[in-house]
């Protein structure tokens, strides 16, 4: 039994995984660290291993004080992947963005494959037929759009999501959800089309905490699997365990 963490750079996701099966989901704040991995581990007393992706300013030593009840996997750049790492600054790859690719390699095997993950940041990460990981792009989420907007002006208030009347907003209010709702959407279609012109054939996964929302609104068909991040990182550790 594995316990695996995403440290987001807003909040926590982490999951029990019995072999590829998750037995249950959890969401936390970076507060709560402590308390809920010990809660999980008091529940799923026959864990074995802790494996973490952190992209946020949570490291190795919030962990430390399990080492005594199982064994502890900080994922690193210098893990061993099942991809060819063409990014120019591999070592500022984001490891979320590695254990995705990692994912996406090791459950779709020889095909092109697109990673679009809307969360506190949208990431698009390509992996080609070859198993090259090529790179993507990285721009802001959608609640960061909201905030973005309110806190570098004067006079646009904080709004929360809501799905907008129309392209052409007719307040301030439908303007903002206009732009950030609509703005998301055109921007991941745009995407999309942008890589259909260059690919013939390529499988698109879409996770993240918006993805679902997101899934919806799209143009083009897909399917979400808000579960994708964590389901690579087991698929990642196991790897590990059998190419170390
Ligand atoms: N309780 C919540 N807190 C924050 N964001 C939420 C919440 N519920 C839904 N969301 C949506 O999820 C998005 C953030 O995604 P996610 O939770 O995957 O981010 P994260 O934890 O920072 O992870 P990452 O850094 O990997 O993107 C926001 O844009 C927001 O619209
Ligand atoms: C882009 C984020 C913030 C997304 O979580 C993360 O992957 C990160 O901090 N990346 C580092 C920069 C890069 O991936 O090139
Ligand atoms: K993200």
């Amino acid at each position: 039994m594995i316990l695996t963490v995403d440290v987001g750079n807003t909040r926590i996701k982490a999951a029990v995984f019995e072999g590829s099966t998750v037995l249950e989901n959890f969401v936390f704040e970076k507060n709560e660290l402590e308390k809920k991995i010990k809660i999980i581990l008091e529940k799923f007393q026959n864990c074995s291993d802790l494996v973490v992706a952190s992209v946020g300013n949570v490291e190795k030593q919030s962990f430390l004080t399990f080492e005594n009840r199982l064994k502890i996997h900080f994922l690193t750049h210098e893990d061993v992947f099942p991809f060819i790492n063409k990014y120019a600054t591999p070592k500022t790859l984001g490891i979320d963005r590695m254990v995705l690719a990692a994912g996406a390699t090791l459950q779709f095997p020889k095909q092109n494959r697109l990673v679009i993950d809307a969360g506190t940041c949208i990431t698009y990460d390509f992996i080609d037929e070859n198993d090259n990981y090529l790179g993507g792009a990285i721009s802001p989420g959608l609640r960061l759009r909201y905030e973005a907007l309110h806190n570098y002006t004067a006079r646009l208030p904080l709004l929360t999501l809501e799905t907008p009347e129309s392209y052409i907003g007719n307040s301030t209010k439908e303007a903002i959800h206009s732009g950030v709702v609509n703005g998301f959407v055109y921007e991941i279609d745009g995407f999309i089309d942008e890589y259909r012109e260059n690919f013939l054939n390529f499988i698109i996964i879409l996770t993240g905490g918006d993805a679902e929302f997101l899934a919806k609104r799209l143009k083009n068909t897909i399917f979400a699997n808000s579960n994708f991040l964590l389901e690579s990182l087991n698929q990642t550790f196991q790897y590990k365990i059998d190419n170390d």
